[in-house]
């Protein structure tokens, strides 16, 4: 559960009252998500999501975030937008975090989707990218090359056993890897495009939520990222024909360039890097008064070696 902030009922009302949303009904903790604070938040005959930003969305890239979705959701993508404050704003601040309260999507992500669905996520992906492309706000990967340093020299400072071995392995990949050798597509990428990401009702995407790790980057690396996510099990495990599914879909979009196909290995290698050390670092330094699971790193790391053999 993502609760790292609590937010009593009290607090809520007094939020709102900078909101046109009417009253407070009722105010629930959600049990999913591992970066931010979520509630979903009932008020007279509508509900929404309030989120307040914790450490690794900083309250300078809300206007890259939140502006994202606002646009994509005006030109017709299923993503969230965010509700405007009386004062024209998108942003306050409850109980010392950013705060914000963002439109519900319908649907639910799926533990298990079909090759269909996956087929339908990839498409979606490559929509996203398409419709992103005129966003004029830039924001520079907050987890980027410079970040996976700062976490893995933090990493090493305490790192035993297991976790040790992992950030061996990681550093080996760094020795070797140049995921920017040359010159891709860029734009505004989610770059968390993960299966809990995506919303699906009656076969079809209803929602893509979650945009606080989104920034500008290589389009290829977003794709690299998804592939890696939903390409494979928990265990971190190929599903036979998943990869090749998501790809389908993307491209029956936005077909890649030769220079982004051939990328793909090092770009999914960079992905599986990037997931390993927010996942090790979490894992490490997690506090276990917040309600909140941390994710397998080992499982994220075996897609690398798929990756260098792909
Ligand atoms: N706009 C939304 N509509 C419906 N459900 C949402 C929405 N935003 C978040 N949620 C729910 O909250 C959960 C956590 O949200 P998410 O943004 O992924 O959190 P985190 O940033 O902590 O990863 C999601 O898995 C989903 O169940
Ligand atoms: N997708 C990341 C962690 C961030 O999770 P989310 O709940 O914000 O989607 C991972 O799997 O490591």
């Amino acid at each position: 559960m993502a609760v790292f902030t609590p937010v009593s009922d009290g607090e809520a009302e007094a939020f709102l009252s900078d909101y046109d949303l009417g009253d407070l009904v009722a105010l629930h903790p959600i049990a999913e998500g591992v970066e931010n604070t979520n509630y979903r938040l009932e008020t007279v005959g509508a509900r929404h999501v309030l989120t307040l930003f914790e450490a690794r969305t900083d309250a300078g890239s809300l206007p890259f975030c939140l502006g994202l979705t606002d646009h994509l959701a005006a030109r017709g993508y299923p993503a969230p937008r965010p509700v405007r404050r009386r004062d024209g704003g998108w942003v306050g601040t409850l109980n010392g975090r950013p705060a914000a309260v963002i439109e519900w999507l319908g649907g639910a992500w799926l533990r298990d989707p079909s090759a269909s669905e996956v087929e339908a996520a990839g498409a979606m992906l490559a929509r996203l990218h398409l419709a992103a492309a005129d966003f004029p706000v830039p924001r520079e990967n907050p987890v980027g090359p410079d970040a996976w340093r700062t976490l893995a020299d933090r990493c090493a400072t305490v790192a035993t056993g297991e976790d040790h071995a992992i950030l061996d392995e990681v550093e080996a990949i760094l020795a070797r890897l140049d995921p920017w050798a040359e010159d891709l597509l860029t734009g505004p990428i989610h770059a968390d495009y993960f299966p809990d990401n995506v919303l699906f009702a009656n076969g079809a995407v209803s929602g893509v939520i979650d945009f606080y790790f989104g920034c500008t980057g290589v389009l290829a690396y977003d794709l690299a990222v998804a592939l890696s996510a939903w390409g494979f099990d928990g265990a971190g495990r190929p599903i036979p024909g998943a990869v090749e599914a998501f790809r389908r879909g993307y491209e029956s979009v936005r077909p890649l360039t030769p220079a982004e196909s051939a990328a793909l290995p090092r770009l999914g290698q960079a992905a599986a890097v990037r997931f390993t050390l927010t996942r090790l670092h979490d894992r490490i330094f997690h506090d276990p008064t917040k309600l909140v699971t941390p994710k397998d790193p080992a499982a994220f790391l075996r897609r690398a070696a798929w990756w260098a053999e792909a």
